[in-house]
């Protein structure tokens, strides 16, 4: 019986205390525990205090795991959990991600006020984001458009939309869904032409890889095709981060033993494009997110990531 509840470290915005609210009830149910069994820590990022700037600006994608990790190496906190896609890279020594959910619908919402798809909006409409990958691959499929930085809560940049600071705004469908909120897109948007992020729709669980028993208590809610899709997606992201900077997009589809592989780096005017598919299985599949990095790498030439830094 364990006495000392579990400590689940979170971020505070309503995305990520939704998603710490399901990774506890999977663990709940797994294990036959109660509430009381776990505390939830919510710690302030200084990814969730700086908002005036975009993120690129401000140094990536750390800023939203920094204080979490510090809490996990020390102890303070059990475990973390993370929407995948904000995870840095490279996470620090000592601390992994061990345990991934069954990933979330994929794929990125249009929120159109001006019109309800990207390919019905007027000529030199504005949208709003402040991801790379968004802008890129709007400004691709519209060049004709201009991309606003937009940042906040959804609750913030619908308040934007309404008061007319933009024409459509874009947000990962996972979120909607998880806040409850799916009806406000106007559109979900084919995966084909407007990949995801790597990690996109998968909550993941980071924490000390020297700890057995938490690692084995979170073993039963690991999703395992989600697991091998993230594996994939972030070892092409790793072949290919050369900056935070860097507009890329990865979608790693599971079919029982086999794995699909899509993904795309772009300019972030959405002008050169290098896109990759490669089909594989899913044993392979940190092998296979990395030969697609390195073959788009080479496609791009050893330039094409520092151009614009
Ligand atoms: N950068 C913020 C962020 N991190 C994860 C999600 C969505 C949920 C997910 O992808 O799991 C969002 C919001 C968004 O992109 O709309």
């Amino acid at each position: 019986m364990q006495m000392k509840p579990y400590r689940i470290g979170t971020r505070g915005s309503p995305l990520a205390l939704a998603q710490a609210h399901e990774t506890r009830d999977l663990l709940m149910k797994a294990h036959g525990l109660a509430e009381e069994d776990f505390e939830i820590v919510v710690l302030s990022t200084q990814g969730d205090r700086i908002i005036d700037r975009s993120l690129s600006e401000i140094g990536g994608k750390g800023l939203f795991t920094f204080e979490l990790e510090e809490q996990l190496a020390d102890g303070r906190l059990d475990f973390a959990v993370h929407s995948s896609k904000d995870m840095a890279t490279g996470l620090p020594d000592g601390l992994g991600i061990v345990a991934a959910l069954e990933r979330e619908d994929v794929r990125d919402a249009f929120i159109g006020k001006a019109a309800p798809t990207l390919a019905e909006l007027p000529d030199n409409a504005v949208v709003g984001t402040s991801s790379l990958r968004r802008q890129a691959l709007v400004k691709r499929l519209r060049p004709d458009i201009t991309v606003v930085g937009f940042r906040g809560q959804v609750e913030t940049r619908l308040r934007k939309l309404s008061e007319g600071q933009a024409d459509a705004t874009l947000l990962a469908y996972a979120g909607l869904r998880r806040l409850g909120r799916p009806e406000i897109a106007t559109a979900v948007i084919d995966p084909e032409d407007f990949p995801p992020a790597p990690g996109q729709g998968i909550i993941c669980i980071e924490t000390r890889l020297d700890d057995r028993r938490i690692r084995d208590f979170l073993e039963p809610i690991n999703h395992a095709a989600s697991a091998t899709a993230l594996a994939c997606e972030r070892a092409f992201l790793a072949v290919l981060d050369g900056s935070c900077r860097t507009p890329i997009a990865a979608h790693a589809k599971i079919g029982g033993a086999a794995l699909s592989f899509h993904g795309m780096v772009l300019t972030p005017d959405g002008v050169t494009v290098h896109e990759v598919r490669l089909d594989g299985m899913a044993e392979d599949a940190v092998t296979i997110g990395h030969k697609a990095g390195e073959d788009v790498r080479a496609r791009a030439g050893a330039g094409f990531f520092e151009s614009w830094v």
